[in-house]
């Protein structure tokens, strides 16, 4: 098993029972895992080698991506990405048992995440109830379970409302029935994480900065270097650069190992064209039930 070889622990956005958590379970059953408050903390966690792997979101099917993540990894960590964890995510209205009869709530406390994947929801069924934002749905659900004699709800999971003892008063709010979180799994080094139960399908993901004289074509350039190789892409997205209006980088996933030939000239033709390439490695994706 992998956490065989994990001496330091995993650190996950906590507390216990958030969606990071049961993604950072999946690849580490038995691992040491320790939560931390925030993302950049989990990432500052790996970075300083306090602990071994952190797990973060990076991605949700309706919301898009964890701009907090993506832009950590561009602009302050070097850290590769050993695993990718894709957990079907469903969102549930919580309340304490002694507020199951509430007519109406004082506030809705979730991750932004959670609060925007059920917009729909929220909107049509407590349009004047405030929504307020909070570091995670467990987080949220957490303290709910402590300030029984406040009417507040949180939105989280199932296990949230197992672990902090809450009643589930609406179950799954989140607007569309396709609700899927990827995480990644990051580390200080360059390495698959390899246990059982990986789909086939290996991935590299790379963050590439185009070169600054800003010709045209630049974009159709980056990807022919992708396409008369015939390496497949799952992904691009162009993230601010933080340099000025209209600078970009681009985060593009590969279905291929960065070891690969191909991908080795690509790699090489992206330099020769005046791209920055940061590469966050090459991993395999986990699917969690
Ligand atoms: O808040 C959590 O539970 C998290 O782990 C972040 C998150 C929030 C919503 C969907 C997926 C991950």
């Amino acid at each position: 098993m992998a956490e065989k070889h994990v001496k330091n622990g995993i650190s996950y956005l906590g507390p216990e029972a958030s969606f990071t958590h049961l993604a950072a379970a999946r690849v580490f059953p038995e691992g040491a895992l320790v939560p931390f408050p925030t993302i950049p903390e989990c990432i500052e966690a790996v970075a300083e080698g306090r602990v071994e792997y952190a797990v973060v979101p990076l991605e949700n099917a309706l919301e898009g991506s964890v701009s907090l993540t993506v832009d950590y990894l561009f602009h302050e960590a070097q850290l590769y990405v050993t695993a990718e964890v894709l957990s079907p995510i469903g969102q549930h209205f919580l309340v304490h048992p002694e507020n199951a009869d509430a007519e109406s709530f004082e506030a809705i406390y979730s991750h932004p995440q959670a609060l925007a994947q059920s917009h729909k929801f929220l909107f049509y069924t407590y349009r004047n109830t405030p929504l307020e934002q909070y570091s995670s749905t467990s987080a949220a659900a957490k303290m709910v379970s402590e300030l029984p004699e406040r009417p507040i709800a949180a939105i989280g999971n199932e296990f949230s409302a197992e672990k902090y003892g809450l009643t589930i008063l609406h179950r799954d709010i989140h607007d569309f029935h396709f609700n899927h979180t990827r995480f990644f799994v990051l580390s200080k080094t360059d390495h698959k994480l390899e246990i059982p139960g990986h789909e086939d399908q290996i991935k590299t993901t790379l963050m590439i900065s185009p070169p600054k004289d800003d010709r045209s074509g630049v974009l159709h350039q980056i990807l022919s270097v992708f396409a008369w190789r015939q390496l497949n892409l799952s992904k691009i997205e162009s993230r601010p650069l933080k340099t000025g209006l209209g600078d970009y980088f681009f985060i593009v996933d590969v279905l291929e190992d960065e070891s690969a030939t191909m991908m080795r000239g690509a790699l090489e033709e992206l330099a020769a064209i005046g791209c920055e390439v940061k590469t966050l490695g090459s991993y395999y994706v986990y699917k969690n039930s």
